[in-house]
């Protein structure tokens, strides 16, 4: 089943001069699936993944997120739906500084009303499936950026949503904590068959994903599966990269070793 489909969607920033970032975009994504989406600074990425998550109106187009037209609801049904079926994890983690770990993770079950005893619950298992349990009474100002993206994963995973949007999630991390994370976001997938979009520069946790959509100058311009193999998926991503004209700069700010 199609959890999540995208017709002809097209985005133009209004302003002194007008801007198309995103022209013609269909792409389909399937209960489960685990896509990435990568492109040049500035070709739309970004873009692409605040309309899915609703952040920002198409200027064209349509978005179905499992049957739903997100953009038909109305502002509270539009709220509560947000808040039930995606969950959202950005480079910035966006981490409440004046809560605990445990209490950022329980953020969006409290908002949903979820009694006290299941979401100590549901917050226990999260932060052990993360590696997290032994930092949830810290203040985020007292965890370093590995322990933070782990925790807004948590959050972002807490409420069981049916679609995970990822924006550079590994951007501002060391090799070692960004493979952590995507080996945590693979697994997730795999366990629950969350479904998840991932924006990033990063070849190494593109390789990651079932599939990669290439985005340049606002359209779709190519997609590859992962095979068998990872190591051959990521190469095979570094030279469509290439292919695409980048610099290497442009595409991977993140090196693994
Ligand atoms: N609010 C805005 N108003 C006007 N133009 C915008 C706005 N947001 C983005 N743009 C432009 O739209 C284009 C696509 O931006 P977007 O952030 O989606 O790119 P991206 O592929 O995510 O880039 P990066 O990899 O550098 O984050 C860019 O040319 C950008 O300058």
């Amino acid at each position: 089943m199609d959890l999540l489909t995208v017709r002809n969607l097209g985005k133009i920033y209004a302003g002194a001069v007008s801007y198309e970032a995103l022209a013609d975009i269909d792409l389909t994504v399937a209960e489960g699936e685990f896509v990435g989406v990568m492109g040049p600074s500035g070709s739309g990425k970004t873009t692409l993944l605040n309309m899915v998550s609703t952040i920002d109106k198409p200027t064209s187009g349509e978005v179905r997120i499992a049957g739903q037209d997100p953009y038909r609801l109305t502002y509270d049904q539009l709220a509560l739906f947000r808040r039930r079926e995606l969950g959202f994890v950005f480079q910035a983690y966006n981490l409440l500084q004046t809560l605990t770990v445990k209490e950022n993770i329980l953020l969006p079950l409290v908002l949903d009303g979820v009694p006290l005893g299941e979401m100590n619950r549901r917050a226990d298992e999260i932060a052990a499936k993360l590696g997290i349990s032994a930092i949830l009474g810290k203040r985020t100002y007292e965890i370093s950026g590995g322990q933070a993206q782990r925790t807004a994963i948590a959050r972002a995973l807490v409420h069981r949503p049916k679609l995970v949007l990822a924006d550079e999630p590994t951007g501002n991390l060391d090799s070692k904590a960004a493979r952590d994370v995507m080996e945590i976001l693979e697994k997730r997938n795999e366990a629950d068959r969350t479904t998840m979009l991932l924006v990033t520069h990063d070849p190494a946790a593109a390789s990651y994903c079932h599939r990669v959509v290439f985005i340049k100058d606002g359209r779709l311009y190519n997609e590859i599966h992962c095979g068998d193999s990872r190591a051959a998926f990521y190469q095979r991503i570094i030279d469509l990269l290439s292919m695409m004209g980048g610099t290497e700069h442009e595409f991977s700010p993140v090196r693994h070793s």
